[in-house]
Formats: structure tokens, C-alpha cells, sequence
């Protein structure tokens, strides 16, 4: 699905209002009968009270024809026009004129006064600021904001929490509502998936307003959020007449004293994933607990009791996947030169080999073509240099990839792959995957998926989405708590089934069938 800016939403906008021949006050219309649907399908008329804070733009608008709805349905509401500009729009003006029509005068905040009293079973919809923010809020605004946070009421957001910006983080984190619910108007926007904005966005959901079909499709969007839909396509079956060879070989290179379950769980991760075969190589002291905690791998030991001197690739590897517990002793950093300096073929790179690789910024240059590189936040920190906010290190990160013509695999919450200019943005996972390890099954994923000849593109992504929908089923069955990276491996296989399912029927359609 893809991640418009705000720009694109504003011509979209446009696109939909030449192409439909309606006024803009139609789409608002559309968003708030949206907006109130959803909210009445699940209040059914409870006489909660509702305060709707609207600002002067079209959010404010949205909020504004809300309360009309809302009131015509016998709701008990408060409507609030935060008055922070004189600039009002114009389909702001054509809905409070409808509302004063209905006789219903909403109560105009100016800063001048206490803010309005909630409870906290009240709801609140915030419409005070959407995607039009540019600057930050007035203080009083901004207080106001504050106010609502702590009122512990039930907060739905229009389009996108008020305080949020589409492109930068706020400069106060206080004057940002904190959203239980974001309905936001056709596509997702990028702040709700990045660590320093996403803390503001509890749940979301789209509602469709009917923007036009041809431009959401022939526009080209520098993020795309990943879901079922895109990454099914994108699987490849198995077929009757195949055998092991036809999956590849993958080469698991890494491991040193005390961490060889690094090594074991890339390359359990990978045969899972349907590798035809994998074989570690590892430091010596390995080589009885490998064999006989994973009897599938083969396992090659280096001369080298501790840590890795000499990296073997040949021929039948079609994939190395490289770095997990590897270590950075001068021996394994050799190694790695002289791999790095030989070595074209496809390639993953986790852990000590990203961390030798900032260490060594020359061998940057001998990356081959699309390797995959999969840094947590502070692996990449060091490969990258600091960043001044998440906005930026997505630049960072696009310049780096575009650079080295690599893809580089953001691990987090929504884990983003930047190939180029481009990140696709996962949506599976939760945190009980912030558990040791569950990095180094993600490495062994990608692998696999690529040495069974997916594209490196799909195969990062598909791996993500995959290993994210493992640790989904995971805590459905263990809870977050008890998770581990191991028991993330035995949810592997179940994730490929849940991919393959299909929608359960709505309750219409099951009673239509013979
Ligand atoms: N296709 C869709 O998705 C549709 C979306 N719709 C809705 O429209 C919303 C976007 O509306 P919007 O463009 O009017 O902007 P909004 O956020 O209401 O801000 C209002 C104005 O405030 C100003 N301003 C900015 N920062 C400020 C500050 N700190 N302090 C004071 N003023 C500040 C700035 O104007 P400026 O003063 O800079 O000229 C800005 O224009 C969108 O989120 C959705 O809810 C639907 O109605 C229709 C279909
Ligand atoms: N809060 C979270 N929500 C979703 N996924 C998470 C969360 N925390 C961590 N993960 C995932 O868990 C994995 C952790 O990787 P990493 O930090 O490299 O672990 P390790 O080095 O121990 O193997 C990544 O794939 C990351 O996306
Ligand atoms: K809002």
C-alpha cells in the first residue's frame, strides 16, 4: 500500500475534485460521514459525551461537519473551535455555517481562558490540526494539547494526531496528542511508523473517501507499507519435480566462543525458511554442539579454536550470510577483507561483519552489487554517523543504499527495506521479538529466500514480513514475555500457512452458502 506525502495527498485532492467535477466540501463531507459511521457503529448512541476541539483548517472542517452528524443523531456533544489563526478555510466556514444553521455554537478557545474540563470517560476528537501543519503549535495551542493527553478521555484523531508533522519531528514532545485511535483519511502516513513519531499513534485505521483510483495507482510514492497483499505475490511455489538443489546453498558464516547459537539460529532460521541446504562455518570449538543440536547443517570448522581465520566459499554456495557472533579479532577481520575483496556473488551481512565494515569504511566500496545489509539502530549508527532525527536517517540510509547500490534492511518496530530511494515498510512483529537472537533468524530468512531465487528486493522483504508474522503467531500461543528467538524458528512454518488463508467469510456471505 502506498505511503503518499502531504504534497501528493493535496494534488490528489485536486486530481479527484477536476476528475469528479465536485466541490471540495464534497470530500470533506465524505470524511466526516466516514468518521461518524465509525464511531456510531460502535457507540450506538451511548450517551457518552463527545468534545470535538476543531481547528480552522480543513481538520478543523472535518470536525466541524463531525459534530453535525454526530448531532443529528442524538449524540451529546461540545464542540470547540481552537481559534489559533485567522486564515480559515474556506470549507471550514461552509461547515460552521451549517452548524449555526442547526443553532448549535460551538464554544471559541483563544488562550484566554481555562481550557475546556473533560473526564476521562469522555471522548475527545481531535480535528485541530491534520497534514497541513507546518510550524509548531502556538504555546496555548500547544497546552491545550498537553491538557487533553492528560485528561485520560478516549482520543480519536482526525487524518493524523494534532502536533504531528508529515516530515519532521515535533520540537515539543508534550504538544502532540497522544491518539488511542487515528482514522486517517486513505492512506497511512509515514510518522505513524517511525520510533520517534509513532509513540503518538496507539491504533490506526483508513477510511476510504474516495480519492481517485487512477492517481493512488500511476503515482509513484517514495514509501509502501507492506502487508499480505503485497508480499503474496511475491511467493514462489514448490514444485513435484524439484529437489534439494533447486533451493540453494546457503554458506552461514560467523559464530565465535560462546556465541555459536548465533550461528545455529541463522541457519535453523534458514532451512525452516526452505533453503535447500545450509552449511556453517565456524570456529572449531563449535563444531560437537552445532552437529548435534542441528543435524540438518553441515557444519565446516576453522583450524582456530575461538574465532573465525579463513572464510571457504566455492562454487556450490549460492548465498553467504555472514557476521552473526562472528567477533572482530584481527584474524576474523582479515578473513573478511579478503572475502570482501573476492567475493561477487549474493550476500547478507549481519552483525560483527556490519560492525567490521564501519570499522573499515574502504571495504564499503567492495560490497557487491545488492548485498543485503540488516543493522539494528545502533549497528547502523555506527556504519552511518549520528542522525538528527528518524526523518533524517531515513535519508541517510536511502543515500547510503543508492551509494553503494546495497539494501539495507532497518530493523525495529516496523522494519523498513531501503533499496535506492524507495522503503517498504513492514507491519508485521511486536515487541516481544525485542528478545537476543531473533536478529540472527532474520538474517538466516533473507538467505534462504535468496539462495531459493527470489530477488534480493523481495527476498528482504518477504523474509521480514515473514519472520514478523512468526513472532505474531509466537505470542498469540507464549504471550510477548516468553518468547524467544528459538521458539520464533518453530513459528516459521505456521507463518507460511497463515499467509496461504483465506479471509474468513463476513457473517453475510457464510449464511448465503448452501
Ligand atoms: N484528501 C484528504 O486526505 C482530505 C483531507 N481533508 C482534511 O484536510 C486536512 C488538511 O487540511 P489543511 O490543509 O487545511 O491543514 P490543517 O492541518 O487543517 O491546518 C490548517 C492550517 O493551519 C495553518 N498552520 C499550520 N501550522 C500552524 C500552526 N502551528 N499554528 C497556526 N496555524 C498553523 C496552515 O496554514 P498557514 O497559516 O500556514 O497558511 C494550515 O493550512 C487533512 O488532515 C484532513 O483532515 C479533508 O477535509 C478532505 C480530503
Ligand atoms: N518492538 C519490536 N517490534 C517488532 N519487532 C521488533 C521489536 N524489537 C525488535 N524487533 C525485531 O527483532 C529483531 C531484533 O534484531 P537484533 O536487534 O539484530 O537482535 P539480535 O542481534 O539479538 O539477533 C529485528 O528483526 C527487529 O525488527
Ligand atoms: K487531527
Amino acid at each position: 500500500m502506498k505511503i503518499f506525502s502531504a504534497q501528493q495527498i493535496y494534488d490528489a485532492d485536486n486530481f479527484t475534485i477536476t476528475k469528479q467535477d465536485i466541490s471540495s466540501d464534497i470530500l470533506m463531507e465524505r470524511s466526516a460521514l466516514r468518521i461518524f459511521e465509525w464511531m456510531h457503529q460502535r457507540l450506538q448512541g451511548a450517551q457518552v459525551k463527545i468534545h470535538l476541539f476543531c481547528g480552522i483548517g480543513n481538520n478543523g472542517g472535518d470536525g466541524i461537519a463531525l459534530a453535525r452528524y454526530l448531532q443529528e443523531n442524538g449524540y451529546d456533544i461540545k464542540v470547540y473551535v481552537v481559534n489559533y489563526s485567522e486564515k480559515r478555510s474556506k470549507d471550514f466556514l461552509i461547515n460552521l455555517d451549517r452548524l449555526k444553521d442547526r443553532k448549535l455554537w460551538p464554544e471559541f478557545l483563544d488562550g484566554n481562558h481555562d481550557a475546556p474540563k473533560v473526564q476521562r470517560e469522555d471522548i475527545v476528537v481531535d480535528a485541530i490540526f491534520g497534514i497541513g501543519l507546518n510550524r509548531p503549535p502556538a504555546p496555548w495551542v500547544g497546552e491545550l494539547i498537553g491538557h487533553l493527553n492528560v485528561s485520560g478521555a478516549f482520543t480519536l484523531a482526525v487524518d493524523i494526531p494534532s502536533g504531528m508533522f508529515m516530515e519532521r519531528i515535533p520540537e515539543n514532545p508534550e504538544h502532540v496528542i497522544r491518539a488511542n485511535y487515528v482514522l486517517s483519511f486513505q492512506a497511512p502516513k509515514i510518522p505513524f511508523f517511525l520510533p520517534q513519531t509513532g509513540i503518538y499513534v496507539n491504533q490506526w485505521e483508513l477510511l476510504d473517501i474516495g480519492l481517485d483510483a487512477e492517481y493512488l495507482l500511476t503515482t509513484q510514492t517514495a514509501f509502501e507499507f507492506i502487508g499480505k497483499p503485497e508480499v503474496l505475490p511475491m511467493y514462489i511455489p514448490r514444485l513435484k519435480f524439484t529437489h534439494k538443489g533447486t533451493y540453494g546453498h546457503v554458506l552461514a558464516i560467523g559464530g565465535s566462543k560462546g556465541k555459536i547459537g548465533a550461528i545455529r539460529l541463522a541457519s535453523e532460521a534458514a532451512l525452516t525458511t526452505g533453503a535447500g541446504r545450509v552449511t556453517a562455518q565456524i570456529p572449531k570449538c563449535g563444531y560437537l554442539p552445532l552437529q548435534t543440536s542441528v543435524p540438518e547443517v553441515m557444519v565446516e570448522a576453522d583450524d582456530q579454536e575461538d574465532f573465525l581465520t579463513n572464510f571457504f566459499v566455492s562454487d556450490s554456495h549460492s548465498v553467504v550470510c555472514l557476521g552473526m557472533g562472528m567477533g572482530q579479532e584481527d584474524k576474523t577481520v582479515s578473513a573478511f577483507n579478503r572475502f570482501i575483496k573476492q567475493y561477487t556473488g549474493p550476500l547478507v551481512i549481519d552483525a560483527d561483519g556490519l560492525n567490521i565494515l564501519a570499522k573499515h569504511p574502504e571495504l564499503k566500496g567492495h560490497l557487491p552489487k545488492d548485498a543485503i545489509l540488516t543493522p539494528h539502530p545502533k549497528e547502523l549508527k555506527r556504519l552511518l554517523g549520528d542522525w538528527k532525527d528518524d526523518f533524517e536517517k531515513l535519508e541517510l540510509v536511502k543515500a547510503f543504499s543508492i551509494k553503494y547500490k546495497c539494501i539495507v534492511i532497518l530493523k525495529g518496530a516496523h522494519t523498513i527495506v531501503v533499496q535506492g530511494g524507495k522503503g517498504f515498510i513492514n507491519s508485521t512483529g511486536n515487541p516481544g521479538m525485542a528478545t537476543a537472537g531473533t536478529g540472527d533468524v532474520l538474517a538466516g530468512m533473507v538467505a534462504s529466500f535468496l539462495a531459493q531465487g527470489y530477488g534480493p528486493l523481495q527476498a528482504s522483504i518477504f523474509a521480514v514480513y515473514l519472520h514478523g508474522l512468526a513472532g505474531d503467531l509466537a505470542i498469540a500461543e507464549n504471550g510477548y514475555e516468553a518468547m524467544t528467538a528459538s521458539k520464533l524458528i518453530d513459528f516459521i512454518g505456521k507463518s507460511f500457512l497463515e499467509l496461504f488463508k483465506r479471509p474468513e467469510p463476513a457473517p453475510e456471505e457464510q449464511q448465503q452458502q448452501p
